[in-house]
């Protein structure tokens, strides 16, 4: 069956499909949204998760004898089989609660494969001397693997939310709280806001990482935050507008929330930690500087700061997944930097940004500071999920690359 499905490309949707996808639930009922997502999920779940099985099973063999990249291998199996006993089923009530909570396990089952992951990859590092080849490898496998994951959490998020998956009873308390209006505010369509507003989910993320700052160094810097709304540009002249343009102002997005978090909370941390290590001497901090913009394609939020930069030398590090595998500090160590990725904390951010086909790049002037500047699409009919596929070209990479 993996053979199967893995034959098939997985189906990339927009964020404009996501949405019009619930809308038109409205019309005909929640039972044929959820009927629908069932037909489009039980195919398209196994084509996604048969997509990345076939590439673990082309991992370098001392990868995937690793303890750590096992656990994951037979997660993915147990899922792929979970949902393959949908495969032929009848649709009616039984079979799509039994899905939600079959998904709702998937989910729950995988929670940790990132930090399993790095687990594997960090017990390859203490028993083998790993080549630049294999590093190559490691690299290219985990964007594509951890690039699918986001994808089959956010099919998997978009359904259980919608459906509320669980006991009837909560379904109807969660629509009871919940509704279709949150105080007023656009309703969220799963866990995509249609009207983010960006500069919210900045102060959001500054506040978090603030926190952590100041408790390891007592101190943090100051946000200034500024945004430019190109879209109003044109009007912005005809003054007896002027009152509705400052409302419609704030920029706003359709996006998923927790997703433009992370990015945001992992850049702060990092300028955080740059400015208070390389000011440590002083009494003041440079504040951290956020402009968010809005253009006809794009909308970007542009991260400076005055942490003294990184040499060009040391830029291409930041994304390696080998270069920042560490153990995690135990949580005896008193002397733990809170703001040090242990992690993925930078590479796993800049696949958020590209799986709506934006990015997130770093642009650093060594002895003076760095800039980030994330990418999003302004418009959601063009934020296509970005999704590896397994076909010749990867497998080939894989080979040529042993
Ligand atoms: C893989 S991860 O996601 O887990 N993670 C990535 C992040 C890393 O932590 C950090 C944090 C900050 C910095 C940093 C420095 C800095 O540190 N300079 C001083 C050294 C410059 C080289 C110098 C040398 O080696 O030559 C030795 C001093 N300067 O500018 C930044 C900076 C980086 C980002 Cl990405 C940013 O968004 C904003 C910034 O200001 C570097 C590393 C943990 C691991």
């Amino acid at each position: 069956m993996l053979d199967f499905y893995s034959q098939f490309n997985p189906s990339p949707l927009s964020i404009k499909q996501f949405i019009d996808f619930e809308n038109e639930s409205n019309v005909s009922g929640l039972s044929a949204c959820e009927r629908k997502s069932f037909i489009f999920l039980r195919k398209e779940l196994p084509v996604r998760l048969a997509n990345i099985m076939k590439e673990i099973h082309l991992l370098p063999e001392n990868l995937l004898n690793m303890p750590s990249v096992g656990i994951v291998n037979n997660m993915y199996a147990t899922s792929f089989e979970d949902i393959m006993q949908f495969e032929k089923v009848d649709v009616n009530e039984t079979t799509l609660d039994k899905f939600c909570q079959t998904l709702v396990k998937i989910r729950n089952r995988h929670k940790d494969i990132v930090e399993t992951m790095a687990q594997g990859v960090l017990e390859l590092k203490e028993s083998h001397d790993v080549d630049a080849q294999t590093e190559n490898n490691i690299q290219y496998f985990l964007d594509r693997f951890l690039m699918s994951r986001i994808s089959i959490r956010m099919l998997i998020n978009q359904h259980s939310k919608l459906i509320v998956c669980g006991s009837k009873e909560e379904s109807s308390v969660a629509a009871l709280l919940f509704g279709n209006e949150l105080n007023g505010h656009s309703r969220h369509v799963g866990s995509i806001d249609p009207s983010c507003e960006i500069i919210s989910v900045v102060k959001d993320a500054y506040e978090k990482a603030r926190l952590l700052c100041d408790q390891y160094y007592l101190a943090s810097p100051e946000l200034i935050v500024q945004q430019h709304n190109g879209k109003f540009e044109k009007i912005l002249s005809n003054s007896s507008f002027f009152a509705e343009l400052e409302r419609c102002s704030q920029i706003r997005i359709v996006y998923v929330p927790s997703h433009l978090f992370h990015m945001l909370f992992e850049l702060f941390k990092n300028s955080m930690r740059a400015i208070m290590e390389h000011h440590s001497s002083n009494a003041e901090y440079p504040a951290i500087e956020v402009i968010v913009s809005r253009g006809k394609e794009d909308i970007c939020v542009k991260m400076s700061d005055r942490g003294g930069g990184i040499p060009r030398s040391q830029m291409d590090h930041l994304f390696k997944y080998m270069y920042s595998t560490a153990p995690r500090p135990t949580k005896t160590d008193a002397h733990t930097v809170p703001l040090a990725g242990y992690g993925y904390g930078l590479p796993v951010s800049r696949l958020y940004a590209r799986y709506f086909h934006g990015d997130l790049v770093l642009q650093s002037c060594d002895g003076y500071g760095t800039d980030a500047i994330i990418y999003l699409k302004a418009l959601s009919n063009e934020a296509n999920e970005l999704l590896p596929i397994f076909n010749k070209t990867s497998s080939k990479f894989y080979r040529t690359q042993v």
